[in-house]
This record gives structure tokens, C-alpha cells and sequence, in this order.
């Protein structure tokens, strides 16, 4: 069965402050990703954490049409901030995420997902390096292979490319949409970069100031009006040499 998710009039409120409020999306399905954007404390990183359980609040949250996303086991949430307080290896880090509420005994499967995933992710060099001394982008794919070697089918990653380097960001987004493709694992990634977007994304969500503005295929909503309305820069969408929509920024917006 393909994986789905569906969000119904989800909201976040910390103490007595609505910061989100109203977020309905369609059936998200497995196979797909969604594109989370918005600006600087839209609430986006606070929708992902409603998501994956850690907020309560209004709506519901519906996993495969039934269980709600907190119980759901193949959920799998990638918070933002990836910094780290232990002494265990990349490896040791990723078996122990693999082994999260499953027995205890390490079977051969479960060292093959580790070797897979580190090796998908260009980290099996650094397997037996201490998280404490990795670099911030180094620590980030860490992050990424221990959400990804529980074999999610509902993937949610908050800003997973953020300290990446280019070639690492294109790369990263690459194998996060063919593994989506694959194993038809449903993925809702929060990302600034509009331009990722645009390559990596089938649908964008676009959150502002605790509302979702707009929700539909990318190329339908990343506009010049969306650049202007939202980011309040002027900019236009044209192809690269390979035909992918790119944003080009103008400046910030004139006014008339
Ligand atoms: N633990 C918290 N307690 C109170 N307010 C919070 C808390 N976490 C976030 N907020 C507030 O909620 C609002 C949304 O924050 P959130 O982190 O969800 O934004 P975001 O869209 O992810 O931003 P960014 O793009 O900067 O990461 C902000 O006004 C923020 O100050």
C-alpha cells in the first residue's frame, strides 16, 4: 500500500500564541515530494514538529488514512537543528537509529542498511569518526543517513541541505527524489532554496505568517507573483540549458 499523508486544519500554538493556524493539504502519496517554503518564522519547522508528534495542537493528521502521524512507526522526522552532545561514531549513531524501537539484536540486514545508507550519502570515509568532530555539513548528512536507515515511508526533513555546499546540495536533493521515486516514500521537506525547489519538488507549500498561502505544483506557484507578494523581491522564472525553471532575482521589489 501506497504511504499517505493528510493534514486537516492543522495548527501550532505556543502558550497562548497561534504561530500556525488552518494548514489543509490534500492526500500527500507516497512516491512524491513536497516542498515546504516561507519565509523567516512562517512556521514551518513548527508544522514539521506537529507533524512528527513533538507539538500538540488543533487538526488532524492523518497517516495511510488511519493511525494519526505521532503513533504511525514509519514516520520519520529530521529536525533542523543537527548539532550533537556524544561520543558515538557516524556508524554507531546510524545502527542505533536503525534499531529504534526494534528489538535489540543487530542482524546482518541491519548492518547492510547502515553500510547502504552511509555509502548512498558519501559518508562511509568518516563511518568511525566521533560526531563531535565533524564539520556542520558532515553533520547534517549524518542526520540525514539516521532518518534514512529506518527505510521511512513518510520522510519529513526540515531545511536538510541548509549547510551543504552546492555540489553536496544537488547531490543530496538527487537521491532524496529517486529514493522517493523507489520506494514510494512520501517526503516533506521544508527548504529556502527556490531554485532546489524547482529541481527536487512535484508540489511546493507555501507558509506565511502561520498560514499556508498556496499549495500546488511547483511551476504553478513559484511566480514573479509569489517572488513579489512573498519574498518582496522582483525576479523571473526561465530554463536552464537542461530545462529546469530556474528563479533569477531582479532585486529587491520597486514600488511604484
Ligand atoms: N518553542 C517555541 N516557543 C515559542 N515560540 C516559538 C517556539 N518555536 C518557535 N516559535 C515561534 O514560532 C514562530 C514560527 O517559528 P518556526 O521555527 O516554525 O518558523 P520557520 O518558518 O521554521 O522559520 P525559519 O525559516 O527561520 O527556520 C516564530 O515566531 C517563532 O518565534
Amino acid at each position: 500500500m501506497v504511504a499517505t499523508l493528510q493534514l486537516t486544519d492543522v495548527g501550532v500554538r505556543y502558550g497562548k500564541q497561534d504561530v500556525l493556524a488552518g494548514v489543509t493539504t490534500p492526500v500527500l502519496k507516497g512516491g512524491e515530494v513536497t516542498a515546504v517554503i516561507g519565509p523567516n518564522a512562517a512556521g514551518k519547522s513548527s508544522l514539521f514538529r506537529r507533524i512528527a508528534g513533538l507539538l500538540d495542537g488543533p487538526g488532524d493528521i492523518r497517516v495511510d488514512n488511519g493511525t494519526s502521524g505521532a503513533q504511525a512507526s514509519h514516520v520519520c522526522y529530521m529536525p533542523q537543528d543537527t548539532s550533537v552532545n556524544t561520543v558515538l561514531t557516524v556508524y554507531e549513531s546510524v545502527l542505533l537509529a536503525r534499531k529504534q524501537g526494534a528489538p535489540r539484536k543487530v542482524s546482518d540486514e541491519d548492518l547492510q542498511e547502515v553500510d547502504r545508507v552511509l555509502f548512498s550519502l558519501r559518508i562511509d570515509p568518516i563511518a568511525f569518526k566521533g560526531l563531535n568532530e565533524l564539520s556542520g555539513g558532515q553533520r547534517q548528512l549524518v542526520s540525514l543517513a539516521q532518518v534514512l536507515v529506518r527505510e521511512p515511508k513518510i520522510l519529513l526533513l526540515d531545511e536538510p541541505t541548509s549547510a551543504l555546499d552546492l555540489h553536496r546540495q544537488v547531490e543530496v536533493l538527487a537521491l532524496i527524489r529517486s529514493l522517493a521515486r523507489e520506494r514510494e516514500i512520501c517526503v516533506v521537506l521544508a527548504i529556502h532554496d527556490l531554485n532546489q525547489v524547482l529541481r527536487v519538488a512535484d508540489r511546493v507549500m507555501v507558509i506565511d505568517a502561520g498560514t499556508m498561502v498556496s499549495c500546488g505544483p511547483v511551476e504553478a506557484v513559484i511566480t514573479p507573483t509569489l517572488l513579489q507578494n512573498i519574498y518582496r523581491v522582483d525576479g523571473r522564472i526561465e530554463r536552464c540549458s537542461r530545462l529546469c525553471p530556474h528563479v533569477i532575482i531582479d532585486g529587491p521589489l520597486e514600488l511604484a
